[in-house]
């Protein structure tokens, strides 16, 4: 007990994410086009030419797609938890849950997989607002490590569990088509926190569950 109520004190204390959740656009749907239009025009285009004339509109459609995450709140997706299952009281694991990002530095895709587990207390979650959770965070700009904490803390606050942990693998195109040009190369990432942070049998439980190497 007393171990868990450190385990909450250390969080907040270190719990430097920015904690608004919900953003209404400022911008207009016009003045994004006229953004896309520029840069067409930079590359050295005519986004009059027919087949870029409604490209702009496209890229803007895209965009609130891909970045969606900033209409809704992540934690909204756990508050329904099922009693009938409150009792239950062993590792959940929902594992290669697949996501598309964009990275913030080059607003480049990161394409990833991202395993998530938690020890429930009296708080069980449908597991599909799990994935919701994962793809509420990386349809914003992101980098990796906050991605990955930003769920995990998510679930930590919301559901309290025991403890939690989330292991991201995932490929950045801004180092595989640009820059330093790495094929193959992914990037794995972990947040543990309670029990997975503490407790070295609950952590390697939750990583022989994921097994990312045989996928
Ligand atoms: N730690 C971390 N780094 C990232 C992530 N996504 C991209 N980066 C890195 O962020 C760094 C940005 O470095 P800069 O030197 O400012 O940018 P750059 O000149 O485009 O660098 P290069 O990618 O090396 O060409 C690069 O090393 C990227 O690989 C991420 O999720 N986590
Ligand atoms: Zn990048």
């Amino acid at each position: 007990m007393s171990q868990k109520k450190s385990h909450r004190a250390r969080k907040s204390a270190n719990n430097g994410l920015p904690e608004a959740h919900v953003q209404t656009p400022t911008v207009s749907e016009q003045d994004a086009r006229e953004a896309v239009e520029t840069l067409l025009r930079w590359a050295g285009e005519d986004p009059l030419r027919e087949g870029l004339r409604d490209t702009p509109k496209r890229v803007v459609h895209a965009y609130r797609d891909w970045f969606s995450g900033y209409l809704s709140d992540p934690a909204d997706y756990l508050r329904r938890t099922f009693e009938e299952v409150a009792g239950y009281d062993e590792m959940v694991v929902l594992r290669n849950i697949e996501f598309e990002s964009h990275c913030e530095h080059h607003m480049a895709p990161i394409i990833g997989r991202a395993h998530v587990g938690y020890l429930p207390t009296n708080k069980v979650v449908g597991i599909s607002k799990l994935a919701r959770v994962v793809d509420g965070y990386a349809r914003r700009f992101q980098v990796q490590e906050k991605l990955t904490a930003q769920i995990a803390r998510c679930i930590d606050d919301v559901l309290k569990p025991r403890g939690v942990g989330v292991v991201i693998d995932a490929i950045h195109q801004c180092m595989t088509t640009r820059g330093v040009h790495k094929r193959g190369v992914s990037m794995i990432t972990s947040k543990m926190l309670g029990d997975f942070r503490e407790d070295a049998r609950t952590r390697n439980e939750f990583l022989r569950f994921i097994d990312i190497n045989g996928g």
